[in-house]
């Protein structure tokens, strides 16, 4: 397949805003895909290269070659440039990377090259697109999507699934299955407001858990070997070896098991959330463990020394999982069809410091990487996680640091961002320090300008008083006493909320 084809598929899907349309075209381009490119379309169509990085961020993309007239490069022979490119390092290396570059983008015509450096700087790695490829993926092989979505989960790898699909046939894809070390994007809660809604929605009977305000944290274990991994599947096992050490005396062989890792006080309260973000969130590793233990409370169970238990109903899960982890590292809960109880079980855990409770299907499955219809959360306080658009540098006592953020909410079909206002409240003097560095690492555009506008992945979570009518945004929306809680490294931009959320807070019309 040429490259020309893929660039201007990728140009026409950008400038088409209906889903069915996108998936239409994608669905076209796949099927002109051989089994040895189908693989490296999907992961450049969905923002991905499949070497990961291979270290050619914006700085180096900024001066481009002339573009050439004709095209002539094909998709296998751009993927050994990047090949040869991600393993060009050591001496000298600076100096052959710039001369690959050269040649890769003095070899492709403007369209072409616009591609290119849109997928090497990160700026076609946009949600909505994974999405719609997981549909288009389905179509083009004839595989339900319910199917197809479970294998890309479940191996983490969507241009390795249609691959396999097209050379060994849908079949294959049941042989993929949860691998115990391998993470699974973690399943995901809706919002309720009060635990009569939470009854009503899971029919019934419910179980109840305190909603704890850490951080998430999948593990793994075989025999003696754990691995840790966050809500975005990062590898953080070197950074707790005390939640490592109690789940080594679990009397287990392998495990894969959900929870949360949160410090907590002497008395038991939990800290405030930055207290285990220090720990958590950093490289400091187990410098910090003395001083900030943490401890793991887990809360379900998806595999159990070789049985997958993905499928089974919450309340089986939770039995194996009580079968094997004591009282006190499992999430406190209450299974009731009573809504009182509920109630009181609520104002229990938000008066013991915590966020507020988990409403839990009893016979849901493990919605693995979904926000599934089976997991409810309940909170009191308000939030969004927004992305960063731009930054304005500050003045007076923040003058030299990047501090007022734009904020966008996700218009889900189109993959962009549209502004809701903006906020410089909330900062610590520790956050405007980090967030400088940061978005001075994202900037795309020249830093003395007063506004400095970002690629749109830093989400941060923002609490406001409430959502009001305005004309002064694209979205028509405008966010009142908007507040930073805190930056989310564990989120990426494409699980921020959407402007349709956004919208839900709007007072009802007339009042
Ligand atoms: N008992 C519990 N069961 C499940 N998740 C829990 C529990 N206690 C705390 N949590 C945390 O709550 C999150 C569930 O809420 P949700 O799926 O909406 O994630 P989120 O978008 O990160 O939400 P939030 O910003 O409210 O934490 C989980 O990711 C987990 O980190």
């Amino acid at each position: 397949m040429m490259l020309a084809d893929l660039a201007a598929t990728s140009d026409q899907l950008g400038a088409t805003a209906a889903r069915s349309s996108k998936v239409a075209m994608l669905v076209g381009l796949l099927g002109r895909a051989s089994p040895d490119e189908i693989g490296v379309v999907v992961s450049w169509l969905s923002g991905e290269l499949t070497q990961g990085q291979i270290g050619v961020g914006y700085a180096a993309l900024r001066a481009l070659p002339t573009p050439a007239v004709l095209s002539s490069m094909d998709v296998l022979g751009v993927q050994s440039a990047f090949d040869e490119l991600g393993g060009t390092a050591g001496a000298g290396s600076q100096s052959r990377r710039r001369a690959l570059l050269e040649d890769l983008f003095g070899a492709a015509t403007a369209v072409e090259q616009a591609f290119l450096r849109r997928l090497l700087s990160g700026d076609l790695r946009q949600g909505a697109l994974i999405g719609v490829m997981t549909d288009a993926v389905a179509k083009a092989s004839s595989v339900p999507l319910t199917d197809l979505r479970r294998a890309a989960m479940l191996s983490g790898n969507l241009a390795e699934v249609a691959r396999r699909v097209r050379v060994e046939g849908a079949e294959s894809l049941r042989e993929i299955g949860l691998r115990v070390g391998r993470p699974v994007g973690p399943m995901l809660a809706s919002s309720v407001a009060d635990p009569l809604a939470a009854l009503d929605k899971l029919g019934g009977d419910a179980a109840f858990e305190w909603k704890l305000d850490g951080a998430r944290v999948q593990i793994h274990r075989h025999g003696a070997e754990v691995g840790l991994f966050t809500r975005s599947l990062d590898d953080v096992t070197a950074r707790m070896p005390e939640v490592v050490e109690a789940i080594r005396a679990l009397p287990v062989h392998d495990l894969v098991a959900d929870g949360e890792v949160i410090s907590l006080r002497e008395d038991g309260r939990p800290n405030p959330f930055q207290v285990t973000a220090s720990r958590f969130g950093t490289r400091r590793a187990a410098a910090g463990q003395a001083d900030v233990p943490l401890t793991a409370f887990l809360f379900d169970l998806l595999h159990l020394d070789g049985r997958d238990l993905l499928d089974e109903p919450g309340q089986v899960r939770y039995e194996a999982l009580a079968s094997i982890v004591p009282d006190q590292y499992r999430v406190p809960r209450l299974v009731t069809s009573d809504a009182a109880a509920a109630g009181r079980f609520l104002a229990d855990a938000l008066a013991r410091g915590h966020e507020g409770v988990m409403a839990k299907s009893l016979t849901a499955p493990y919605e693995a990487g979904r926000r599934g219809a089976g997991w409810l959360k309940i909170k009191p306080v308000h939030t969004l996680d927004l992305v960063v658009l731009a930054v304005e540098w500050g003045s007076g006592r923040r003058k030299g640091w990047l501090s007022n953020i734009h904020l966008g909410a996700r218009e889900p079909d189109s993959g962009r961002f549209v502004m809701l206002g903006k906020t410089f409240k909330g900062m610590t003097d520790e956050m405007l320090a980090w967030q400088t560095q940061r978005f001075t690492q994202l900037a795309t555009g020249p830093m003395d300008q007063w506004v400095v506008p970002v690629r749109p992945e830093q989400v941060v979570e923002i609490a406001f008083d409430g959502i009001q009518r305005s004309t002064r945004y694209p979205g028509g929306v405008a966010l009142r006493f908007a507040r930073v809680l805190r930056y989310r490294d564990d989120k990426s931009a494409e699980e921020a909320d959407t402007v349709a959320a956004v919208r839900a807070f709007l007072p009802a019309q007339g009042t």
